[in-house]
């Protein structure tokens, strides 16, 4: 298909311009015409680059940005100085709002060689708020899911001196408010509970640690030692994700570590059913699940003996739910009812230290209506257990607690469309110069092509080898791990870039975390939301958020990889100027932001040395002041991917999926994500693209337009998309449905 940005970018030689008269013939009228105006626009241009080039530009500016008296977007508020420099006028450019590139029609550097150039700095949005907190302003307080200072250790909870011995060779010597709070109650109590408790605050402990305790209290012994495999199985922790799953059954592997006869295996999707069975039929006594395969197991494995099952832990109790596992947490929950746990014995044990009845124990760190509705589908009488800190809250609310800890630094870039790409590396970059300072980065994107598109993009294809793997592990990861460009500082130790999300196959995900959580090296996981919830990589010091999440409690869930147990971090939060500005007030209700400058990130970071991974002709050393370095490196980008035609295809794709998913934004929020305010043009720059490519982004433009007419509502067009017109109950069914298909794709769970 023609395209007329490609054409503008392509070497051109040194020639001068001749207009084009070319009969453009074949494929659709639309490229045709495409083509022809391409063409016509070179000519145009190559006479009188700047004047005509700005008329074209002014043309294409979207009527709902304030622009000045010359036709420019007035850029940023005045006041607001560090920012205001976004949007000069740059008189030896050309440029078009719509995000192409255009020929400058003069050298560029490169003698006889005619260059394009990539105009980021006008024609951008206004931003409409001022800050109220800038970086430096920011002050930690006290940590607020740290282990407790006025608690002497876990030996003052009674749990069993092995279990205090084993924390202890794990360096956890001190419980956290919820730990102190969830612990003692499980062991003295046979009542279900909901534990509620922010990010990071040791919830998995906090119901693991009082099952062990009283199953190896079996008999009044304390170490359980008559208990063995065949004894039955006493607990079911079901998880949402694959991953969580896993890494609970890890937590509790390394707890019964010393007590050999306890065992314990997981359940998930992915993985042999065949294998799992026969695990089942060897007997186990805890069991870790994804909602769907337990229930596949309850159907189908007759070896799956229910009867002594005396805690069911549903862990994320939100995500459970968003994920649409309702029906196969309903299977459980009513198998498990209906078995009245009357027999106190099981193989000639007596289960004296046991409960006397089925417990059932929901957590959550957000509380969502969802939550609610699974607290009614599987708790009798629960006891709500929040840490001493929310005591003052002594049931779950419909009002979100939607809490960050308090020590993890939140801030917030507003970056007009145009500049995301540049500023994301400039920004990565000087994370990873700062020595000592950020070691693992999580950059969450909306889609998984879109993870697919920057991970290509900022990985070096020329290097190869990844440092301390096996040739049988780098087989594995020869697709989602590899050595970063761009934003590996050469003074610095070189960083690992790490691709996640939904769509690889489950030995693919498993080993990308395992290598993203063991590297000694600087490292950054690229990912979609299905590392958001429960993932526990300790040495994660910062978050970025480069698509915001699609939900606030999504964003808690996200923020909250950082700062865990008590550990400092910092998250980041990008923002394009205009609506999405609104969802300041938002992050303020959480733990308050600072605001860092988008042009104080590419000031610092494109000053630094640059380096390009692929020849083009823009070279790093293009352009003195850091506006010529982010259009250089711009345009190098655009190059890269027009000779690429891979690297293309992932940014179509990348953009597409990420205007789909733009319009998945909860109802609620959707007021800060309006569609029909996205510049698409602009977005597609920030893959790189010059043109928003056909497909999804042009019929969102037309009903951007459509609305912009009538002044009514948008209707993406979309999966997500919701007849409004219909009563909230079919709404809610709809809604339920897609949140089950786009998630059975993007999080292959089940
Ligand atoms: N008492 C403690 N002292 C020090 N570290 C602890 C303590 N309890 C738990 N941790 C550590 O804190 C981290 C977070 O624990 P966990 O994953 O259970 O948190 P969580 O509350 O479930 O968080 P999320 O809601 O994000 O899943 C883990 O690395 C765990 O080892």
């Amino acid at each position: 298909m023609a395209d007329d940005g490609m054409i503008l970018n392509f070497q051109l030689g040194s020639a001068p311009l001749k207009p084009q008269t070319t009969k453009f013939t074949g494929g659709r009228w639309r490229d045709r015409k495409r083509a022809e105006k391409s063409a016509k626009l070179a000519g145009s241009q190559s006479k009188t680059p700047r004047d005509e080039g700005d008329a074209e530009a002014s043309e294409r500016a979207p009527k709902r940005y304030k622009t000045n008296d010359n036709g420019e977007s007035s850029g940023w508020k005045p006041g607001n100085q560090s920012q205001s420099s976004l949007g000069p006028k740059k008189p030896s450019t050309n440029d078009n709002a719509g995000g192409r590139s255009s020929h400058r029609g003069q050298s560029d550097g490169h003698k006889g060689s005619r260059q394009v150039i990539s105009r980021l700095f006008s024609f951008n949005p206004e931003q409409k708020t001022v800050a109220e907190k800038e970086e430096s302003e920011w002050e930690a307080p006290e940590a607020t899911n740290a282990p407790l200072s006025d608690v002497a250790n876990f030996g003052t909870l009674a749990l069993a001196s092995r279990l205090v011995d084993e924390l202890s060779k794990m360096n956890l010597e001190r419980p956290t408010a919820i730990q102190n709070k969830v612990i003692p109650h499980l062991i003295s109590n046979s009542g279900d509970a909901f534990v509620q408790a922010e990010t990071g605050s040791g919830k998995t402990f906090s119901y693991l640690l009082p099952i062990l305790h009283r199953v190896l209290q079996l008999s009044g012994k304390g170490d359980g030692k008559q208990i063995h495999r065949d004894s039955g199985l006493f607990a079911i922790i079901v998880a949402p994700t694959r991953e969580l799953a896993r890494q609970t059954h890890s937590v509790l592997e390394q707890l019964i570590r010393p007590f050999p006869w306890l065992v314990s295996t997981s359940i998930t999707g992915g993985e042999s059913k065949k294998a799992e069975k026969a695990r089942i039929r060897k007997g186990v006594n805890f069991l870790v699940a994804t909602p769907g395969r337990l229930a596949d197991h309850i159907d189908n494995t007759k070896a799956l003996n229910l009867g002594t099952v005396r805690w069911l832990i549903l862990d994320e109790g939100d995500r459970l739910m968003d994920l649409g596992f309702e029906e196969d947490l309903k299977k459980a929950i009513n198998a498990l009812k209906r078995i009245i746990v009357a027999d106190k014995t099981t193989n000639g044990t007596l289960l004296d230290s046991l409960p006397d009845r089925r417990v059932t124990v929901l957590c959550s760190a957000t509380m969502k209506m969802n939550v609610q509705k699974l607290g009614e589908m599987s708790l009798a009488d629960a006891t709500f257990l929040a840490a001493e800190k929310d005591a003052d809250q002594t049931a779950p609310t419909d009002q979100a607690v939607l809490k960050a800890p308090a020590q993890l630094h939140q801030s917030y870039i507003i970056a007009p469309a145009k500049l995301r790409l540049v500023t994301l590396i400039s920004y990565l970059k000087l994370a990873f110069s700062r020595r000592g300072r950020t070691m693992k980065a999580i950059i969450f994107h909306s889609c998984a092509d879109s993870v697919d598109f920057h991970y290509e993009l900022l990985r070096d294809p020329a290097k190869k080898d990844l440092p301390d793997t096996s040739a049988k592990e780098a087989e594995v990861l020869a697709r989602t791990v590899s050595k970063a460009a761009y934003i590996t500082s050469p003074a610095s130790p070189e960083v690992i870039l790490h691709r996640m999300h939904g769509s690889l196959s489950q030995p693919v995900r498993t080993a990308t975390i395992k290598s993203f959580a063991a590297s000694k090296l600087p490292s950054v996981l690229i990912t979609t939301d299905v590392s958001s919830r429960g993932l526990d990589i300790p040495s994660v010091d910062l978050v970025i958020e480069y698509d915001p999440a699609f939900s606030f409690s999504d964003h808690i869930h996200r923020v909250g990889r950082t700062a865990r147990a008590g550990r400092s971090g910092d998250a980041a939060l990008f923002l394009l100027p205009g609506t999405e500005e609104g969802y300041i007030e938002l992050l303020k209700a959480s733990t308050p932001p600072t605001a860092q400058s988008c042009e104080s990130v590419l000031e610092k970071g494109m000053l630094s040395k640059l380096e390009f991974p692929v020849e083009t002709t823009a070279k790093p050393e293009d352009g003195k002041t850091c506006h010529e370095k982010a259009e250089t490196l711009q345009l190098h980008i655009e190059q890269r991917l027009l000779v690429d035609p891979k690297q293309l295809e992932l940014a179509r794709n990348g953009f597409k999926s990420h205007i789909r998913a733009y319009a998945t934004h909860i109802k609620e929020e959707r007021v800060h994500f309006d569609i029909s305010e996205l510049h698409l043009g602009h977005v597609a720059k920030s893959f790189g693209l010059r043109d928003p490519p056909g497909g999804i982004g042009a019929g969102i433009e037309r009903k951007a337009k459509k609305k912009g007419a009538k002044g009514g509502k948008v209707k993406p067009s979309t999966d997500a998309e919701e007849d409004q017109s219909r009563p909230g109950r079919d709404r809610f069914k709809e809604k339920s449905m897609y949140l089950m298909k786009a998630t059975a794709d993007e999080f292959n769970i089940g």
